[in-house]
């Protein structure tokens, strides 16, 4: 604990809460206060000497006027404020005047002589006299470390803490620091612990003293709220909590520590947990199984006087330590609606608040009296204050954005009501508020914790947290231990008996005192029956067991017969006062909604007034200037008709040139429309074209598809054909060399042909000289050969052989081509067939020769 604490905690003892440091001497606070409850005069421990003291006839005579006195003071209590402390208007249906005319009933004597009933009953109806404590709402502020993001982009920091309970906000632009002081100021270094041990420690001590207790934690989005109330919620590694576990679970570590220890002094406790959020001004169940969350969201109302406010069908979960706290707490954060947003990774879009209702049963052994305790404690996790341009929100979480302002801004509302102690306080205007009644102002001891993040950046946020926690720390509560009415009622009913067994005993004397003494304490049997039976069935076993009473009385003592007449009588009127008193409880109740509707009303038509009234004085402002405007434009108005009239001229100008630039634009249009024409026609030709071109692009690959297949078929009849030609050229060579030949020997056969020729005319002639043969002269063995001159006449001799074989030999020799060359000729089976010239392929021939039309097939 750091030396900070010190002074606080002195103060805080001195207030009754107990250091967390010393929980053993704790742990002895709430017993003693119960036993110093029981010990305290009471209905049945009335005081000594006091007891059958007798107060007159004149009592009874006063009930009647009395009794419309409490009717006039029931109304009057129910049209006053009704939003008075749960402690003052709980304690009775009678409101102020309650105590005071209660005495009156009362003889002087009975119920602690010098104590008012009011007191002795309080909020709970109780014998005891109600310890309370009027309190402020006990404020901290708590300043985070810069997040990570501020760090890297070095926002420069703005807030300072001094001594440990003053905060100074100093800001670029703003003149002066703002200072303020709370109750204890944490700054950027104090961890988890050291919040609980200041805020969450003594919370624990007044719950189980029977005091309602609440922590609120308030602040701009992103400002450690969260962190602060819940924080980190599982387990850390040695099994304890872990280090950044926030007041939540250290509240009902602690909570559960000090249960332990006071049940072994004999009281039972029970501890009844739920957990609900505020999301969109809508009320739903944290905890509900899933699937179970009720449409619309759960309704909140009045409870009865003990309980306060309560919400519908919201589920409530036994926990016996703190692990069932840790499990309900993860449950339902799990369950809440988070968003990550620009200010904060994980931000609370509703409020939360988790609740426990512990209640603690005391026996009383010598009285039998069960004094029974109960106390709620409040966690509240209110949603951030954001603005949304900062934020960023848009959509959903811009809606949810408004919504929390909303309430918040309410919230605000319901803090100045109270701290200027306003006559309606703005409860039920927003759901936040109706259910955070008792905390604010109420039946509670209440602890604020305002989170602000150190940064200038955020300067203005801080601003506002500051100036909210500085009005909070201005309202008062008004706490009251909560205590049930069990034993109350017993000793009643004790006290009762014991009255009628005095009465008996003085049998012929008693007194019209003694009945009426009786018949005071039936009164508080009965008015305590009746505030019984508002919160349980008990009251039905308490009147069995005051009938048998009255048996035994009447058996007993049967001479008091006449008296026990008067005594129903007197009871019979009591009846009459006791449904008097349901009608006016009635009628209270409807008087409080009325009441409640009736201010809401003044306040909404109080607001309309003053709307009213400002547009009144707007309009009459509007309307003398607009005397003045007039008075002006009087004035003007002859310019104005003389500007109307060269404005009138100019009119018809323009007029004219309008009707010039229509006609221009009519042709315009024309032109635009022929222009468009052709641009139609131009674009069916360009599509047209472009029809054509896809087609012949089509036809194109068709056809080269179609060359290249003939390509190869006539590259193979090339091939083929080239095998046939040079087999042909091998023939034709083959030819030529025969022909060469045959022309060799077709010369010699000339030239012998000649010579024969010319031997043969020699013979025939009469030349003596034989022919030149071969350019020489013809051997003489020619003329020998011939034998002289050949006769080629009549008989036929030598010559005429000579001349046929010459002749044959000139008509073969004739047959043979002279000079054209040769020829090939065509050889059986090699013949080409008879193609068409087109269907030729000409091939070149080999060097030297001639051409050759070669055959070829084509297609
Ligand atoms: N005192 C602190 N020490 C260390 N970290 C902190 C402290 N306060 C806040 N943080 C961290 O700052 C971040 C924002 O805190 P948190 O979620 O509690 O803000 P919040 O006020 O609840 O915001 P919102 O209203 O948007 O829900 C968290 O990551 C939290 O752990």
């Amino acid at each position: 604990m750091s030396s900070a604490d010190q002074p606080r905690l002195t103060r805080a003892s001195s207030r009754g809460a107990t250091p967390a440091a010393s929980p053993r001497k704790q742990a002895a606070t709430p017993r003693k206060a119960a036993r110093q409850l029981s010990a305290t005069p009471g209905p049945s421990g009335g005081t000594p000497g006091t007891r059958g003291t007798p107060f007159g006839s004149a009592v009874r005579s006063r009930i009647p006027a009395t009794r419309s006195r409490i009717g006039a003071a029931a109304r009057a209590a129910s049209q006053s404020e009704p939003n008075s402390p749960r402690g003052a208007s709980s304690g009775s249906l009678l409101g102020e005047d309650g105590p005071a005319l209660l005495d009156e009933l009362l003889p002087p004597g009975l119920p602690g002589e010098g104590e008012s009933f009011w007191a002795a009953v309080g909020a709970g109806g109780s014998g005891a006299p109600t310890p309370s404590s009027s309190d402020n709402i006990r404020v901290y502020v708590r300043v985070r470390p810069p997040s990570s993001r501020e760090a890297a982009a070095g926002v420069p920091p703005c807030l300072d803490v001094l001594g440990g309970q003053t905060v100074v906000l100093s800001e670029a632009g703003r003149l002066d620091p703002f200072t303020a002081t709370f109750d204890r100021v944490f700054g950027p270094e104090a961890g988890q612990e050291e919040v609980y041990a200041a805020v969450g420690a003594q919370m624990v001590e007044n719950c189980l003293a029977g005091f309602n207790s609440s922590i609120f934690v308030y602040g701009q989005t992103g400002a450690g709220k969260t962190h602060t109330i819940t924080g980190d919620v599982t387990r850390g590694e040695d099994g304890a909590l872990a280090e950044q576990c926030g007041l939540t679970l250290r509240v009902f570590r602690q909570l559960f520590d000090r249960i332990t220890d006071e049940e072994q002094g004999g009281v039972r406790y029970t501890v009844k947990c739920s957990y609900c959020e505020v999301y969109n001004e809508e009320l739903s169940d944290l905890l509900a199984a899933p699937g179970a969350r009720a449409a619309g969201g759960l309704a909140i109302r009045e409870g009865d006087a003990h309980r306060g406010v309560c919400v519908e069908g919201l589920t409530e979960h036994v926990a016996v330590n703190a692990d069932d706290v840790m499990g309900l707490v993860q449950r339902g954060s799990a369950n809440r609606h988070t968003a990550a947003t620009r200010m904060n990774e994980r931000s609370s879009r509703s409020h939360s608040v988790f609740t426990a209702v512990v209640e603690a049963a005391e026996a009383q052994a010598d009285s039998g009296v069960t004094q029974v305790r109960f106390a709620k404690l409040n966690l509240i996790d209110l949603a951030g204050s954001e603005r949304v341009g900062k934020s960023g929100a848009t959509g959903e979480q811009l809606t949810e954005a408004k919504s929390i302002n909303k309430s918040l801004t309410t919230l605000g509302r319901v803090v100045t009501a109270l701290t200027e102690r306003q006559q309606h306080v703005p409860y039920r205007d927003s759901r936040l508020t109706f259910l955070l009644k008792e905390s604010l102002g109420g039946n509670s001891k209440t602890s604020l914790v305002a989170c602000v993040s150190p940064c200038e950046d955020s300067a203005q946020e801080s601003h506002s947290t500051l100036v909210f926690a500085q009005g909070a720390k201005r309202i008062r509560n008004k706490a009251v231990v909560n205590q049930d009415t069990v034993g109350d009622l017993r000793a009643l009913q004790l006290e009762n008996a014991r009255l009628q067994r005095e009465l008996a005993k003085k049998e012929g004397t008693v007194t019209a005192e003694l009945r009426t003494a009786l018949a005071a304490a039936q009164a508080q049997a009965a008015a305590a029956e009746e505030r019984a039976s508002a919160t349980d069935g008990r009251v039905a076993a308490a009147e069995e067991r005051h009938q048998q009473l009255e048996a035994a009385l009447n058996e007993s003592h049967s001479s008091l017969q006449q008296r026990n007449a008067e005594l129903g009588l007197v009871k019979k009127e009591l009846e009459e006062v006791k449904a008097t008193c349901a009608l006016l409880q009635k009628d209270r109740e409807q008087l409080i909604d009325h009441n409640a509707a009736l201010a809401e009303r003044v306040d909404s038509l109080g607001g309309s007034l003053e709307r009213a009234d400002s547009a009144a004085q707007r309009w009459e402002a509007d309307a003398q200037a607009a005397q003045q405007r007039c008075e002006a434009a009087a004035g003007g108005q002859r310019a104005a008709e003389e500007q109307s009239r060269s404005l009138q001229r100019e009119v018809e100008r323009l007029g004219a040139d309008l009707a010039r630039l229509g006609a221009e634009l009519e042709a315009s249009r024309e032109e635009l429309e022929e222009s468009e024409r052709a641009k139609k026609a131009l674009r069916r030709e360009v599509e047209q074209v472009l029809a054509d071109l896809r087609r012949q692009q089509r036809e194109a690959a068709d056809s080269a598809e179609l060359a290249a297949s003939r390509e190869a078929r006539l590259r193979g009849e090339l091939a083929e054909v080239n095998e046939t030609l040079s087999a042909r050229s091998q023939r034709l060579h083959d030819l030529e060399s025969t022909l060469a030949a045959e022309t060799v020997a077709t010369a010699k056969y000339r030239k012998m042909v000649g010579e024969i020729g010319k031997l043969i005319d020699w013979a025939q002639s009469t030349s003596p000289l034989p022919p030149v043969l071969g350019g020489r002269a013809s051997p003489a063995g020619y003329s020998s050969l011939l034998g002289g001159r050949l006769s080629f006449g009549g008989g036929g001799g030598l010559v005429s052989p000579l001349a046929e074989a010459s002749n044959q030999l000139r008509a073969s020799l004739g047959s043979l081509p002279s000079s054209a060359g040769p020829r090939p000729k065509a050889t059986p089976g090699t013949a080409p067939p008879s193609l068409s010239p087109s269907k030729r392929l000409q091939v070149a021939s080999p060097a030297g020769r001639t051409p050759v039309a070669s055959p070829t097939k084509f297609r």
